[in-house]
């Protein structure tokens, strides 16, 4: 393997969906394949694939499936078919706009075909659209992005909102990886991101592999590292971003976001248009909130006491005033975010 980013995160190959399994990260690179689209609900419950625009390609390969396995012979049956599995692949996780989105480009799609045989046809072939366009969008975004950065920045990332988090190339590593091909030398530090380390499982390993240099610090080294000198630009991912310019991203971000402010580093944000929700409120987005187990123990190894309350939610929200730009395929929207992301889905 030359690049992380030569794989595909997710994929359709020979009516099969296969997916990098990210559990078995960083020391195994597995590939898995499903032909259910059960088996891709689950992969997207189960962290197997994760990440907002991964998950959103992953929801739309999963319809794939269920048009293949639909016995329907009607346009009307297999619409209630696919209807079905829209529920089941939309159960799965509730915070990451793109996963509603992605079902519902498909099925609006689905609607529009008017055999059975059409239907399977233009449901497979936009899904496969969606992930190659997924590719451009984040290049794109890499290099509206890279203006921001300068040579010999070191850059501070949350999580994982890389290649692995999408179908190739990533979000805020998109920015970091187009920042460095406009020829600007830079570095990066990782946060490890507890409780399911993406950012020592995923990020180091996907920089490190792609020749970045690149520190892992502990979450809690966050204020350190700023206090210190050591980070002068931050760029994370999203999972939602709502009209307002709030940021609903892995748990942590705020933290970083406030430290940032703290210490007048600039704080960036890195998503596609398909991660903005212009009709939620922040009020209403709901966090995933996730077992106790993932907090109590550091993978298999327990390291809490038994019988203790755990809260462990998976997102949090930063507010607009903590962020300095939202950079997205079609530019950089700043405050008011409002105004500014408005004119960028009118320009899109
Ligand atoms: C590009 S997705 C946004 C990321 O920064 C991050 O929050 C993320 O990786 C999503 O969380 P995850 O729970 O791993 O699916």
């Amino acid at each position: 393997m030359e690049n992380v980013t030569d794989l595909r995160t997710v994929e359709w190959k020979n009516n099969k969906v296969i997916m990098i399994e990210q559990t078995k990260l960083p020391n195994e690179l597995i590939f898995v394949e499903y032909d259910d689209f059960n088996q891709v609900a689950n992969a997207i419950k189960t962290l197997i694939v994760r990440g907002a625009p991964a998950i959103g390609v992953s929801g739309a390969f999963g319809l794939g499936l269920a048009a293949l396995q639909s016995k329907a012979t009607t346009k009307e049956q297999l619409l209630s078919d696919l209807e079905d599995a829209r529920k089941i692949l939309f159960a799965t996780r509730p915070t990451a706009v793109n996963l509603g989105w992605g079902l519902e480009k498909i099925m609006n799609v689905a609607k529009i075909g008017e055999t059975a045989e059409q239907i399977r046809e233009l449901v497979i072939s936009t899904a496969k659209k969606m992930a190659d366009e997924d590719i451009e969008i984040n290049k794109s975004m890499g290099k509206n992005g890279s203006v921001l950065f300068d040579d010999n920045d070191t850059i501070m990332t949350h999580c994982n909102a890389g290649a692995l988090a999408t179908v190739a190339y990533g979000t805020a590593l998109g920015v970091i990886r187009a920042t460095r091909e406009s020829g600007k030398n830079v570095k990066v530090i990782a946060t490890e991101t507890r409780p399911i380390q993406q950012g020592s499982r995923l990020t180091a390993f996907e920089l490190k592999h792609d020749g970045f240099d690149v520190s892992l610090v502990p979450d809690t080294a966050v204020g350190y590292s700023m206090a210190n000198g050591l980070v002068n630009k931050v760029v994370v991912g999203a999972d939602r971003i709502v009209k307002t310019g709030h940021v609903f991203n892995k748990i942590g971000t705020y933290q970083v976001a406030t430290m940032a402010k703290q210490h007048g580093i600039p704080f960036y944000v890195a998503a596609p248009l398909s991660t903005i929700d212009m009709e939620t409120k922040a009020e209403d987005v709901i966090i995933e909130m996730r077992k106790g187990s993932e907090v109590t123990g550091i993978g298999d190894k327990k390291t809490a006491p038994d019988d203790i309350g755990v809260i462990n939610p998976a997102f949090d929200m930063t507010p607009p005033e903590l962020i300095a730009g939202i950079i997205t395929e079609k530019g950089v929207a700043t405050a008011p975010f409002e105004e500014s992301l408005t004119k960028l889905f009118q320009a899109n």
